[in-house]
């Protein structure tokens, strides 16, 4: 498979002198297209720093970051979401969306077949004429999705995007990203805090150090990515050996806070 991000002796600090943080690395990470990496680690571990230095919001304060062989170019090779949806409260769904497909150069013609497709993908068919205010927090957060799907991004970058979202929502939320992604052979980058989450949607697994966040592991998970329901594969033995070992090594990372203290 092509790769399709390199990181390379990537590190990053915030602020200068005396009073620097060192936030990531070093680390060099390699991820191919169609692969659905999601990154855990302790609290401040530089996990959403490592998101923006891929989204390209961020330089590194050494190493590269090379999209596709080019440094990334904010808001064009890379769909962003966040924890909080970040709509246009005041526009409507289809208007949202528009203003997304306007930014990525979709031309004014083809944008409400655009529109209809992205609300299909994202399960909210006939919403477009909704109101921010009248859908609810998940329906916003899909919504958000198909905002950073319009540009059809080769890569996805999502930060806790389900953290703020009830129990059931958010099972929800996992299973059609799942098979969004899967279908459409995107590659992801996808932060959490949940080891659940993780195993249930990541093809690949980053566990990160304490800050500065180096990796600690990388976890190859082979379960199926079609044609199990979830709460099947959620029962799976497999599944549940998984979850064990990316819970140690998380806890690994934590002792090692632990022992320092
Ligand atoms: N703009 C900034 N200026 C200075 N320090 C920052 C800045 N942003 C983040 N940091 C520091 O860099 C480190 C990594 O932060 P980051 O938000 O990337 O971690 P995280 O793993 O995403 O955290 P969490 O799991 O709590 O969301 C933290 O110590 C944080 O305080």
């Amino acid at each position: 498979m092509s790769t399709l991000l390199t990181l390379s002796g990537v590190q990053h600090h915030y602020g200068r002198g005396t009073r620097a943080v060192a936030a990531v690395g070093p680390l060099d990470l390699h991820v191919n297209a169609g692969e659905f990496v999601v990154v855990v680690g302790p609290s401040g571990s530089g996990k959403s720093t490592l998101l923006r230095l891929i989204a390209g919001f961020e330089h590194p304060s050494t190493g590269t970051v090379e999209l596709a062989g080019q440094p990334p170019v904010p808001g064009r090779d890379v769909g962003v979401v966040f924890q909080q949806p970040r709509l246009f409260p005041w526009r409507s769904v289809d208007g949202n969306i528009n203003a997304a497909l306007r930014w990525a150069g979709v031309p004014r013609a083809d944008r409400a077949a655009a529109s209809v497709d992205l609300l299909a993908k994202v399960g909210l068919s006939g919403l477009g004429a909704r109101r921010v205010w009248e859908i609810s927090g998940g329906q916003q957060q899909r919504v958000a999705i198909a905002r950073a799907l319009a540009a059809r991004p080769r890569l996805l970058l999502l930060d806790e995007p389900f953290a703020a979202l009830d129990a059931l929502t958010r099972e929800r939320l996992q299973e059609d990203v799942r098979t969004l992604t899967n279908r459409d052979g995107q590659g992801a980058v996808f932060v959490t805090h949940s080891v659940d989450e993780a195993v249930f949607l990541a093809t690949r697994i980053i566990v990160l150090t304490d800050r500065p966040g180096r990796i600690a592991a990388d976890i190859a998970v082979p379960l199926p990515r079609t044609g199990v329901p979830a709460a099947e594969l959620r029962a799976w033995p497999e599944y549940a050996a998984l979850r064990g070992q990316v819970a140690a090594a998380v806890r690994a990372t934590l002792t090692e806070v632990e022992e320092r203290v």
